[in-house]
Order: structure tokens, then C-alpha cells, then sequence
């Protein structure tokens, strides 16, 4: 369930055709914000998933889509913020979808030493959501939280740090408890 908790616009949205840029694939949390961002805009945009918010903000530039909508807590989201032919254009608050730690659904025994892979940003959730039995392991990072589940399925790593819809997505199943991380989202227009 999206939880949207406030919104606040800092500029018009620019004219034309919108179109939403955000990380994919599909299963990311800025999936899921790229969708309320939806519901904002007039015309039904259509979203386009990149492997990385640069390259959503490559097609910004290019003039491919007309928003990007970026997680506050990527680390290198500086960047947007000091480009000088991009603008922040709205802010809002949403829960991502919940995060855990899943495995494949299909797998056999787990080791005691599972790998675990996620997107760097939430990373510090792997020691939180952890289940004590299992040692802190080396933590391997994926261009996005979909990402991460994807290679669990395709058994790169034995354990992922994902959403509920990227774990569905790739017949994984949660082994944590399971939270959603309360975040501030950034969107930027080409100025
Ligand atoms: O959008 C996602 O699902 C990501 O992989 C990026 C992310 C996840 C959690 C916090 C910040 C960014």
C-alpha cells in the first residue's frame, strides 16, 4: 500500500507531454513513487525504468521524459541537486513498498554463511533485518533493490535485500521482518 504524507511543489510542471523517469526495474520503490507522481500529472505519462538515475536524468536532459523522480536517501542524488539544466520541481513523502531479506522460494537448504546482495541506499537494513542466527556477511550491491532480487533468482547471491513487489516479481520469499522505509522524494525538470 502506498502511504503518500505530503506533497509540496516548488515548481510548474513544464508544458507538453509528461513523461516519468525513475530507477527500474519494475519492483523498485521509485517505481512505486513514479506512480503517485503519476496520478499527479495530467495525461496518464507513461513510466520509463532506467538501470540508474543517471541515466533517467540522461533522458531528462535529452528531453526523452519530463520528470525524474529520485529517492532522497541515493547517496549521489547531489549531483541533481547542483546541475545547472535541471531544477528540483516537487517534493513529496511516501513509504516504499516493505523491505526484507528473501531467498529463493525454490532453493534447498539455506547456508550458514548466506551472500547477500541489495542497492547500496538501504543497505544499513541488512544488519537490522538479519535473522540473528546468520552471521554478519559481505554485502554485494546491484544497481537497484529489483535488481538484487533478480540476481538471487538467477542464484548470483543466496540472499536479497528487496520489496514485496520485486520479491513476488522474481518467486522470492522473505525470511526477515518485513518494513517500509518513510522517505522523501525528489523530483527534477529539465529547466
Ligand atoms: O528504488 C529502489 O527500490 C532502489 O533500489 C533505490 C533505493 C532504495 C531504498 C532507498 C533509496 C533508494
Amino acid at each position: 500500500m502506498t502511504v503518500e504524507l505530503g506533497w509540496i511543489d516548488v515548481r510548474p510542471a513544464p508544458a507538453g507531454p509528461p513523461a516519468i523517469g525513475t530507477l527500474g526495474p519494475e519492483g523498485t520503490s521509485s517505481e512505486q513513487a513514479a506512480r503517485l507522481l503519476r496520478t499527479r500529472l495530467p495525461d496518464g505519462p507513461s513510466i520509463v525504468l532506467r538501470t540508474t538515475y543517471e541515466q533517467a536524468v540522461e533522458d531528462l536532459k535529452a528531453g526523452t521524459v519530463s520528470h525524474v523522480v529520485v529517492a532522497n536517501a541515493y547517496r549521489d542524488i547531489h549531483h541533481f541537486y547542483m546541475a545547472d539544466d535541471i531544477a528540483l520541481a516537487d517534493v513529496f513523502v511516501m513509504d516504499t513498498p516493505l523491505y526484507g531479506i528473501a531467498r529463493r522460494a525454490d532453493g534447498g537448504p539455506l547456508s550458514d554463511r548466506p551472500s547477500v546482495v541489495t542497492h547500496p541506499s538501504p543497505r544499513p537494513l541488512v544488519a537490522q533485518l538479519l535473522p540473528a542466527a546468520y552471521p554478519l556477511p559481505e554485502v554485494a550491491t546491484a544497481d537497484s533493490t529489483s535488481q538484487a532480487a533478480q540476481a538471487v533468482a538467477e542464484r548470483r547471491y543466496d540472499l536479497a535485500l528487496t520489496t514485496e513487489p520485486a520479491a513476488t516479481r522474481h518467486g522470492l520469499r522473505f525470511i526477515s521482518r518485513l518494513r517500509p522505509i518513510r522517505m522523501v522524494w525528489s523530483v527534477f525538470i529539465r529547466t
